[in-house]
């Protein structure tokens, strides 16, 4: 689904270069669940901005289901970005002048889907993170968890193959945190790949895999869940 290598990417402000990423290799299958840890710097928000296609890179190679990323101009990208990746952001980033129905419809305004096939979409997203009955409220009238719950809504609507999440759960306390991570994993049952950089170590443990950067490169791959034939090979 997501296969980068010997990615880098270096940022230049007036005398200064920061080495972002050194060579970084990452090939993630359709309907894994990766979390993304390492240290504050290492490079773990470059990577996902990279990954959603919302920053360029400077050398290697980044293929999104199949497409060579180098190759796309401006248009291509962003029509890839919409109609593959979703975002759900530490921030939730709603728009607070809006209803949840309409920060929900946002993205697939930009599509320019037609009106009933937007107001499915969004009354299902919504159905899909239980917030169905609150569609006319205001996001200042949800708790943080629900309001992250909108911002997931709000990725699924566009049905992406890829969910991106950045600190999905660093503004919330511990039980709300737990919920969105069951609500993600539940997405992931569904088929969507999800790449979430995390913090806390709870959470990161609970994905299929955790990819560790440091320096900007992707430094061990810890397989957590064994496989089925592992599981066998061992005594009862
Ligand atoms: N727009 C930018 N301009 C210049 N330097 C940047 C920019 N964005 C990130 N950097 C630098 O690139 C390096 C990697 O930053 P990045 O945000 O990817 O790290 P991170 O692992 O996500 O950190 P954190 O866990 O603190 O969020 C850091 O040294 C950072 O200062």
């Amino acid at each position: 689904m997501l296969r980068m290598n010997d990615l880098s990417k270096v940022y230049r402000t007036h005398m200064i270069e920061t080495h972002a990423l050194r060579g970084l290799d990452i090939h993630v299958k359709e309907g894994e669940f990766v979390t993304v840890t390492g240290p504050s710097g290492s490079g773990k928000t470059t990577f996902l901005n990279i990954a959603g296609l919302l920053e360029e890179f400077d050398s290697g190679d980044y293929f999104l289901d199949g497409v060579d990323v180098s190759k796309l101009n401006d248009d291509a990208r962003s029509r890839l970005r919409n109609e593959k990746l979703g975002f759900v952001f530490q921030g939730f980033n709603l728009i607070p002048d809006l209803d949840l129905f309409d920060n929900v419809d946002v993205p697939l305004r930009y599509r320019g889907l037609p009106a009933a096939e937007r107001k499915e979409r969004i009354e299902h997203a919504l159905a899909e993170v239980g917030l169905a009955s609150r569609m006319k409220h205001y996001p200042s009238e949800l708790s943080g968890g629900q309001q992250q719950r909108v911002a997931i809504a709000r990725a699924l609507a566009g049905s992406p193959k890829v969910l991106l999440a950045d600190e999905p759960t660093g503004n919330l306390d511990t039980q709300m945190a737990r919920s969105v991570m069951e609500l993600l994993e539940q997405i992931n049952a569904r088929g969507t790949t999800i790449l979430m950089v995390t913090h806390d170590p709870e959470l990161a443990a609970r994905a299929q895999r955790i990819v560790h950067i440091i320096d900007g490169c992707v430094h061990d791959l810890v397989r957590r869940k064994p496989s089925l034939v592992e599981d066998a090979a061992q005594p009862a």
